[in-house]
C-alpha cells in the first residue's frame, strides 16, 4: 500500500459529485493489488501485447497503478458476487438478463488488465505527470480503446464499464478525455451517445475515423461446427450480419457491452459454443483463436469518434474543421427547411443530420381539441455537423440565422477534421 498526495483538488465520491461538489484535498487510498484470475497466460500475452501496440495506448499495469486508482477494488468483489449452483463446479452468469450456468473454468491465473471503471468506482485519481488519460467504454482491446490511441498517441486509456461513466470521468477530473463511439458506415449512428453528448456538458474537441476490421474469435480448437452462438457489441453483430450468415453460423447471436468485452467473457467462462465478434488484439489479450478475419460485410468499415474535453478548443481556419451543433423548435412550419437554407446559401456542406426524440417533450398536440381537431406530434432534437469553423464568420452568420427559428441551440463542439487517408483492405485492428 502506498499513498500519493493529488496536486489538485479533487472530488471523493459519486455521493459529493452529485450534490453540491465538496473539493477536498486528501491523501490517496492507493491500491491493493488486484486480482483477475482465469485466462491462461495472460500476463505473457499482455506483456507482449503492451510493446507491440503500434497505438502508443499507455496501459501496462505499473502506467495503469500510478495513474488510476479507482479500479483498485472491484475484482476482489466481483469474486466474492459469483454465485454458483450449489455443488460448487459451476457458476450461474447472466448476459443481457439470461441466465446460465456454466463450468468453472480450472486454470485460475493472476492478470493484469485494468479493470473497467464502474459507476461506484469514480472516486478521486492523482494527477500524474504530462500524460493526457483518455476515457473509453469497453475493456482493453475494445475499438474505442484503439480509437483512443490513434487520437492520443501515448495516452493513458482508462476503460469504463458504461459510456456515462466515461462522460463522468472526464467531467470529474477522473479522465481528462473521452473517446465516444457516433456512427459507422456500415450500421449508422449509434444512437444512445447523442443523447449522453446533450445530457453532460462536455464539448466536442476532435474526432478519429477508425477502420474496423472484425474477427471470429474462439477458444483454442473450437471449430465453426461447435457454435450454438455469437456474441458481440451490438454494432458488431450488425456489421457481420451477411457474413455470419454465408460461413453458415446460423446460430443465436447476443448483444454485450463491448467486442473485446465479449472474448473476455468467452476466455473467463471457457464457453466451448461461443464465438465472439472482435479485435485480433482481444484475441490476443485473452488467448482466442482466429476462426475468421475480415467478417465486416464490407471491407469500408469505419468507425467515427468524438473526442470530448471539459473545456471547448478554440476554433482556428488554417485548417479544415467541423462543427456540432443540436438544435429544437417549438413550431412553424419549414423550420428544419430554413435551418438547412441558412447552411446552403452561404456554401458550408453538412456532413451529418441526426433526429432524436426530445426527451422531455416527446408529443405535441396541434389543434383544438374541442373541434376535434387535434394531432399528436414527435417533438425532436435535430443534430448537424458542418464543414466550417466557427472561427469563420460564415458559421456565425449561419448560426445567428438558425438561432431565430430554433427554440434551443448548442454548439457541441468546434474541431479538426481527421483527414488521415485509410485503406479499405488495411488490417488496422
Ligand atoms: O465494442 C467496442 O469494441 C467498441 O469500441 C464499440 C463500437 C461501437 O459502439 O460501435 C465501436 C466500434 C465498432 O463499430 C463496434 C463497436
Amino acid at each position: 500500500m502506498s499513498s500519493i498526495t493529488p496536486s489538485k483538488p479533487i472530488l471523493k465520491s459519486l455521493s459529493y459529485l452529485d450534490t453540491t461538489p465538496k473539493l477536498l484535498s486528501i491523501p490517496w487510498k492507493i491500491h491493493r493489488q488486484t486480482k483477475r484470475s482465469q485466462i491462461c497466460n495472460i500476463r505473457a500475452i499482455y506483456k507482449q501485447e503492451s510493446r507491440n501496440f503500434s497505438a502508443g495506448v499507455v496501459s501496462n499495469r505499473a502506467d495503469w497503478q500510478t495513474s488510476c486508482a479507482i479500479l483498485a477494488s472491484n475484482v476482489v468483489l466481483q469474486q466474492s458476487d459469483k454465485k454458483t449452483d450449489g455443488s460448487g463446479n459451476a457458476e450461474i452468469v447472466s448476459i443481457n438478463g439470461v441466465h446460465r450456468t456454466l463450468d468453472l473454468v480450472p486454470v485460475q491465473q493472476e492478470t493484469n488488465l485494468p479493470k473497467p471503471l464502474s459507476i461506484t468506482d469514480l472516486s478521486p485519481a492523482p494527477m500524474h505527470g504530462s500524460q493526457l488519460r483518455v476515457a473509453y467504454q469497453g475493456v482493453p482491446g475494445a475499438y474505442s480503446e484503439a480509437a483512443a490511441g490513434k487520437a492520443y498517441p501515448n495516452c493513458v486509456a482508462i476503460p469504463c464499464d458504461q459510456f456515462e461513466v466515461a462522460f463522468q470521468a472526464v467531467g470529474h477530473w477522473i479522465a481528462d478525455r473521452a473517446v465516444l463511439p457516433v456512427e459507422n458506415s456500415l450500421g449508422g449512428s449509434i444512437h444512445r451517445n447523442y443523447d449522453l453528448l446533450l445530457r453532460h456538458n462536455l464539448h466536442i474537441v476532435g474526432e478519429v475515423q477508425l477502420p474496423v476490421h472484425h474477427c471470429l474469435l474462439a477458444l483454442p480448437g473450437v471449430r465453426k461446427e461447435d457454435l450454438n452462438r455469437v456474441i458481440s457489441h451490438p454494432q458488431a453483430l450488425s456489421q457481420c450480419e451477411s457474413t455470419l450468415t454465408k460461413l453458415g453460423l446460423n446460430v443465436a447471436r447476443e448483444a454485450v457491452d463491448d467486442t473485446a468485452g465479449a472474448a473476455e467473457f468467452i476466455a473467463t467462462h471457457n464457453l466451448r459454443d461461443t464465438a465472439a465478434i472482435a479485435s485480433s488484439r482481444a484475441a490476443e489479450l485473452y488467448g482466442l483463436q482466429i476462426l475468421a478475419d475480415g467478417i465486416q460485410d464490407d471491407s469500408s468499415n469505419v468507425t467515427r469518434f468524438v473526442m470530448l474535453a471539459r473545456e471547448p478548443i478554440i476554433p482556428r481556419t488554417d485548417r479544415p474543421f467541423k462543427t456540432s451543433i443540436v438544435f429544437a423548435h417549438d413550431e412553424g412550419m419549414s423550420v428544419l427547411f430554413k435551418v438547412l437554407a441558412a447552411f446552403a446559401f452561404r456554401n458550408i456542406s453538412l456532413t451529418k443530420i441526426e433526429s432524436r426524440p426530445y426527451k422531455n417533450r416527446p408529443i405535441r398536440v396541434v389543434g383544438d381539441a374541442s373541434t376535434g381537431g387535434t394531432a399528436k406530434h414527435f417533438e425532436y432534437m435535430f443534430y448537424i455537423d458542418f464543414e466550417a469553423s466557427m472561427a469563420d464568420p460564415r458559421s456565425q452568420k449561419a448560426l445567428s440565422e438558425v438561432q431565430e427559428f430554433t427554440s434551443f441551440l448548442r454548439v457541441l463542439g468546434s474541431y479538426p477534421m481527421d483527414m488521415t487517408p485509410w485503406s479499405p483492405s488495411s488490417r488496422d485492428l
